[in-house]
């Protein structure tokens, strides 16, 4: 319970809207979702049948869960409503928009607010809590979205802290390169947590309603190693032993750091679906989130791609090895990774997000 704590309390995304916040350095993020656009605006349009839906109220509620600090959710959430819109036009009906954005508790949810366009035409409620649990009303919402969160998952798994253990993660930070036990303990703690996320969603999301998410993924059966990210994960720990050779951090640190993010196969999510057997699959499929990339990649799109992480994953490390010392070790991270570029870029050849649509039966 206490590890569940200590890696939920260290997610949240780099608040404020500074020079190294998430609300600055979250494009990468925006530019793969873009590419969801016009799947999400087909979606709306051919599967909802938002007039019966709100029948009742008039009001169509949109829920973003993991939604950061913006502006991404504000432009996704912008998208959705014009796409319900457009279908309720059609119908000659007309709706007012509750949008429920959802974070952790110590998301900065000040920029947020703060953040809100000005004219927007959507009422505004924040929901804190994890989406692993329940955060909204039963039956309260019309379409629930997540993008880039699902992925993380709810805590490391306890196996890989405990040294009598064969998924003891020693060295590595991650399960790419490591041992089968490691990666059984990572897919079993995503297949608990979807599980926990597909039954609080079953309860708030209306019969007729869409559950749709972007996350991180890999086709079924291909090793971590085969993807750029794993290149990072190998960069990560070769710096942080690097560190420690020099004194900077102990040995007891290195060993118990685990990044608890998981890609999910498409065949693994049905399955939880099915198993979950309160929706319908709409679409399921593994997207290129780089195609908007020119290629080939140079040095400089790895920068970037380091700020981003940095601004993404940057709690997790002052989290753990304190604030002094983020710079230094993604000063060192990049500085290896820019030197790797041609291995990123040839690694970038996979289609590593998933993105599903269900529909509440
Ligand atoms: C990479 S950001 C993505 C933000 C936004 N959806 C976007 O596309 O820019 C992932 C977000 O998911 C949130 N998150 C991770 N686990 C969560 C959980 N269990 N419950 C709620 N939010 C969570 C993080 O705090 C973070 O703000």
């Amino acid at each position: 319970m206490e590890k569940v704590e200590i890696v939920l309390n260290s997610l949240p995304m780099s608040g404020g809207d500074g020079p190294n916040s998430y609300s600055k350095n979250s494009h990468l993020q925006r530019r793969s979702a873009s590419l969801l656009k016009e799947t999400i605006d087909k979606l709306i349009t051919e599967k909802l049948d938002a007039k019966n839906l709100i029948c009742d109220s008039n009001t169509f509620c949109i829920a973003d869960l993991g939604c950061a600090t913006g502006p991404n959710t504000f432009f996704l959430v912008q998208d959705i409503i014009k796409s319900v819109e457009t279908t309720l036009d059609s119908n000659s009906t007309k709706a007012e928009f509750l949008v429920f954005f959802n974070d952790l508790t110590n998301n900065d949810f000040n920029t947020l607010f703060t953040s809100l366009p000005q004219d927007r035409s959507y009422f505004a409620v924040g929901v804190p809590g994890s989406f692993y649990g329940r955060v909204l009303p039963q039956s309260s919402v019309h379409i629930v979205v997540t993008l880039a969160a699902t992925h993380w998952l709810s805590s490391v798994p306890k196996e890989l802290l405990d040294k009598s253990s064969k998924a003891w993660n020693k060295g590595k930070v991650h399960y790419s390169n490591a041992a089968e036990e490691v990666v059984k303990a990572y897919e079993d703690q995503f297949g608990r947590d979807m599980e926990k996320f597909l039954e609080a969603r079953a309860q708030e999301i209306v019969s007729g309603g869409l559950l749709v998410v972007g996350m991180c993924g890999i086709p079924q059966g291909m090793p971590f190693s085969n993807l750029a990210d794993s290149i990072m994960y190998t960069s990560i720990a070769d710096v942080l032993i690097q560190m420690q050779s020099q004194g900077l951090i102990s040995e007891e640190q290195v060993d118990s750091f685990n990044i608890p993010i998981y890609s999910a196969s498409p065949e693994e999510v049905a399955a939880l679906v099915e198993k979950n057997g309160c929706f319908s699959v709409e679409s399921m499929e593994l997207i290129d989130p780089t195609a908007w990339l020119k290629r080939p990649m140079d040095v400089e799109d790895v920068r970037q791609w380091m700020v981003c992480i940095k601004a993404t994953m940057g709690s997790l490390f002052i989290n753990h090895f304190g604030d002094h010392l983020l710079d230094d070790i993604f000063d060192r991270l990049t500085a290896r990774l820019v030197g790797l570029t041609d291995e990123v870029e040839s690694s970038y050849r996979e289609k590593v997000m998933l993105f599903f649509a269900l529909k509440r039966i």
